[in-house]
């Protein structure tokens, strides 16, 4: 039994309650270990340390900020494989992806804010005629909290916590509570990076309890969270009376556009990818494909066939394509939305069954699904599953293209496939989201703002996005 405590002050503890979670490994169903449901008491602790640290934290020159976030970022490299294999038991995704992706990214999350925060400037403005001039600082807020979930557990808590502790922060930080190892693990590479004691706090438990404690604390001014858009929205009831800063990275039902002149090989693989990515489990894959008329026979053939060849097993077997969905309970709700299809008439094209792995039969395995509609506004084509199930519906024109994608109530991504640049131009302008990728998907460039719209969320991650919502603008006016 692996047993995880949370990080305060710069070493581990047990909750104060001694309450405790059981860990899952959803591969196999297993429980390999347990970790603390903290109370607000342990928060509280948290914010003591990270409050004591603050104004030693704040005032650390930017360079050495930079130097330990950069030497975060190596140790996250040179203990690869470990997190990664603590990843994909924890998760469920395949090795390959945590090794590839997962774990990589959360190295370059601290390496690009290293960096970032020693480009980062304020503006001045000279008020001409007026014989004065005004400048303006960028200062940290002092504890802010971040909460996210189990989808990208390491890549998406450092994803946040870089950008906090860059800007000089100190960090309380809830990891999903379904996803609790890789964050335990960091502690210690923190510490050994030289993080001073207190910057990042770590604590376990459930949403309700040590999240909502995080969300309540009086004292912690700004929440970045990424997670349901339910739970966005009861966070966003607690902190928006108190006044706090609120980043809200939510969920999606992406519209994947197809059309007949685009790149078709490039086309059909990087849809494999966003369909199924992480057993679907990414906000950002494209759930609802539209696939305009003259292609859309050949396209269904292919793409069937290429689901069909992509093997579901163990995710700690590095040819595992798809690995198992992240608990019993999620997959019990994905596999609810097949059935609600099956019950509103739609055609299941492949898939739809739960798999079961020999000597794994207590795993939470499903096959990739793909599901033919009749019309966009049903269900399965409007609420978020968050698994590997996407839909497929043809098309004629464009404006009627542009008018399902938009039918949603989310507003996080759209992916665009056409040779045509006026199209995509067109498109890209007029399509409701925070994000269009054109003839390409989930290419990230860390600089580039990132979140939704509509109920996908408020505000923006990533490059000089996050260093402004971790830090508070305060004009200074001089008169000469
Ligand atoms: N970014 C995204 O788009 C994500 C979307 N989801 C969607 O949300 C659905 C629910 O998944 P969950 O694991 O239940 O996500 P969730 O939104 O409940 O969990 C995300 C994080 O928020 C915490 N949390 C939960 N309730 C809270 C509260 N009242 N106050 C403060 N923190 C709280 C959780 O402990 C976790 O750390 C999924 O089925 C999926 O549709 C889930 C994960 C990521
Ligand atoms: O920042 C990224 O590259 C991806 C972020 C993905 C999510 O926020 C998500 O799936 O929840």
């Amino acid at each position: 039994m692996k047993t995880i405590q949370n990080y305060i002050n710069g070493s581990y503890h047990n909750p104060l309650n001694d309450d405790w979670l059981d860990n899952y490994c959803p591969a196999d169903g297993t429980i390999y270990g347990k970790l603390p449901n903290s109370s607000a008491e342990d928060v509280e602790n948290a914010y003591i340390a990270a409050k004591s640290a603050f104004p030693s934290w704040s005032q650390t020159p930017l360079e050495e900020r930079s130097h330990i976030l950069i030497k975060i970022s190596e140790l996250l490299e040179a203990n690869l494989q470990r997190l990664a294999e603590a990843e994909s038991m924890d998760n469920g995704k395949p090795i390959g992806l945590a090794k590839t992706v997962d774990i990589p990214r959360a190295a370059s999350n601290f390496r690009f804010f290293g960096n970032a925060i020693t480009q980062f400037a304020s503006e001045s403005h000279e008020s001409v005629g007026m014989d004065a001039i005004n400048y303006t600082l960028r200062q940290p807020i002092g504890v802010v909290g971040c909460i996210s979930p189990w989808n990208l557990p390491l890549y998406l808590f450092t994803w946040k916590i870089a950008p906090a502790i860059a800007a000089g922060n100190c960090v309380v930080a809830k990891p999903s509570e379904v996803t609790p190892m890789t964050a335990y693990l960091l502690g210690d590479i923190c510490a050994e990076a030289g993080l001073p004691r207190g910057v990042l706090n770590i604590v376990h438990g459930l949403g309700t309890t040590t999240g909502q404690a995080i969300v309540e604390h009086p004292d912690i001014m700004a929440i970045s969270f990424t997670g349901g858009t339910k739970t966005g929205a009861q966070i966003a009831k607690i902190a928006a009376p108190m006044f706090k800063k609120l980043s809200l990275e939510l969920g999606g039902k992406n519209p994947n556009m197809i059309f007949a002149d685009c790149d078709y090989r490039n086309m059909l693989e990087t849809t494999i990818r966003s369909s199924f990515a992480n057993q679907g489990q990414i906000c950002l894959c494209g759930s609802r494909i539209f696939v305009e008329a003259p292609i859309y026979k050949k396209f269904k053939t292919d793409f069937i066939a290429k689901v069909e060849a992509l093997k579901i097993g163990d995710p700690s077997n590095k040819d595992t394509d798809i690995g198992a969905l992240v608990s019993k309970e999620h997959m019990e709700k994905v596999m609810a939305y097949i059935k609600i299809a099956k019950e509103e008439g739609h055609t299941v094209l492949c898939g739809g069954n739960r798999v079961n792995i020999k000597g794994l039969e207590k795993g939470c395995y499903l096959e990739p699904t793909v599901i033919e509609v009749e019309s966009d506004a049903c269900r399965v084509n409007q609420e978020e599953i968050f698994g590997p199930v996407v839909t497929l519906m043809p098309f004629n024109r464009e404006e009627e293209a542009l008018q399902m994608a938009n039918s949603v109530k989310y507003g996080l991504s759209a992916t665009v496939w056409t040779s045509n640049l006026s199209r995509a131009m067109r498109l890209s302008n007029q399509l409701q989201t925070g994000i269009v990728w054109v003839n390409t998907w989930m290419l990230r460039d860390l600089r580039t703002p990132f979140g939704g719209i509509k109920a996908s969320g408020v505000g923006r991650e990533g490059g000089f996005e996050a260093l402004r919502f971790f830090t508070e603008p305060k004009n200074v006016c001089i008169k000469y």
